[in-house]
């Protein structure tokens, strides 16, 4: 927690084993950091778009553990529907497990406002998105963000992979104007959000130190553990984690050993809690889709060239777990 303290004073982590890359990445983003620094501030209101696997998850720890009022935007009643009774057998589980009382379920589930309609979301001091990892779909709905929530609203998202720089930039058709685009910032959280401690916290070269401050303070309220990264394809945890898995798709793909072999040899050989094509369809296969075509266009480097053989699963529909098929069937 260290490098958090530095990051709460400068604004941008330093180490001393940072690579020449690393540093140079960073000199940028200071050379073009738009603020001086400046401190967190205080969020009672947040609002979170998309109610899917991470929205409903980010929306009930804020809820729980941060004690924040939580407006929950989909744009589908049917997302929204299921999310708040998935939030209710959450709770009702951790009731029944003592790990918290009735009366915090209660005051929990008091605190989220379901609701499909965006605007809502005009009275809110942060908001973090977690749609579909689709560019242009970000792209649109921060546009909308910068319209309709307060000018002092802090707009993270929680992409896997997609440049917090670009995403800024469509707060605004002015690129000299940076009063919505040094607000965003991102909040990448790892699934399932109620479990996970990680958090990755990533700035652009828009973002301010308060919007930077303001989201490791956030976090650390929800209970979690923030690192922070530049942003560069992938950021830290998906740049690691996605060629592993990437890499175990193409053992399956040319016969190097079965599903059950490739994820048993990993799970009891690495002491990780899941093999890589479980975790994979954990995380949904068009996710992973996704976030590998952006390490592999952004880094232009052959080796972040997604399968053959997951591109095959996805455009059969069979993305994991949430469709109910993927390399398991559930
Ligand atoms: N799944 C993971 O393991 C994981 C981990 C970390 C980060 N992420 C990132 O989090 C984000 C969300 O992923 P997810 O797995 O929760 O996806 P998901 O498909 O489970 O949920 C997305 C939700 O967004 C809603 N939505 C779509 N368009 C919308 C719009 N215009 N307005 C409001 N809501 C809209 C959908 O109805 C759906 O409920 C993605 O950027 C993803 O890369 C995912």
């Amino acid at each position: 927690m260290a490098s958090i303290a530095r990051i709460a004073t400068n604004g941008f982590m330093s180490s001393p084993k940072s690579s020449s890359a690393a540093q140079r990445l960073r000199s940028i983003q200071r050379q073009f950091s738009t603020s001086p620094a400046m401190a967190a501030i205080e969020i009672k209101k947040l609002g979170v778009v998309g109610a899917g696997q991470m929205g409903l998850g980010i929306a009930l720890v804020a809820a729980q553990k941060a004690e924040v009022q939580v407006t929950l935007v989909d744009s589908s009643q049917k997302s929204l529907d299921k999310g708040m009774a998935f939030a209710d057998k959450l709770l009702s589980k951790d009731v029944s497990k003592q790990r918290i009382t009735q009366e915090i379920a209660d005051a929990t589930k008091k605190r989220l406002t379901p609701t499909t309609q965006i605007s809502d979301l005009s009275d809110v001091d942060m908001v973090i998105e977690a749609v579909p990892e689709i560019p242009s779909l970000k792209q649109q709905i921060f546009a909308q963000l910068a319209e309709i929530c307060p000018k002092h609203a802090i707009l993270a998202t929680n992409t896997s992979s997609i440049s917090i720089t670009k995403i800024a930039a469509a707060t605004t058709k002015d690129p000299t104007d940076t009063s919505a685009s040094s607000r965003v910032v991102s909040t990448h959280f790892m699934n399932p959000v109620p479990v996970q401690k990680g958090v990755e916290i990533i700035s652009g070269l828009q973002t301010s130190s308060e919007a930077l401050n303001t989201a490791v303070e956030f976090c650390k309220k929800m209970g979690k553990i923030p690192s922070v990264s530049a942003d560069s394809p992938g950021f830290l945890a998906n740049r690691i984690l996605m060629p592993y898995i990437n890499e175990a798709i193409i053992c399956l793909e040319t016969g190097v050993g079965t599903k059950e072999d490739i994820d048993s040899i990993m799970k009891n050989g690495t002491n990780v809690p899941m093999g890589p094509l479980t975790l994979a369809d954990f995380i949904g296969l068009d996710t992973c889709l996704s976030i590998l075509e952006v390490l592999h266009s952004g880094l232009g480097d052959s080796k972040y060239r997604p399968s053959v053989l997951l591109r095959q699963y996805v455009d059969a529909g069979w993305l994991g777990k949430k469709s109910g098929k993927g390399f398991y069937d559930y």
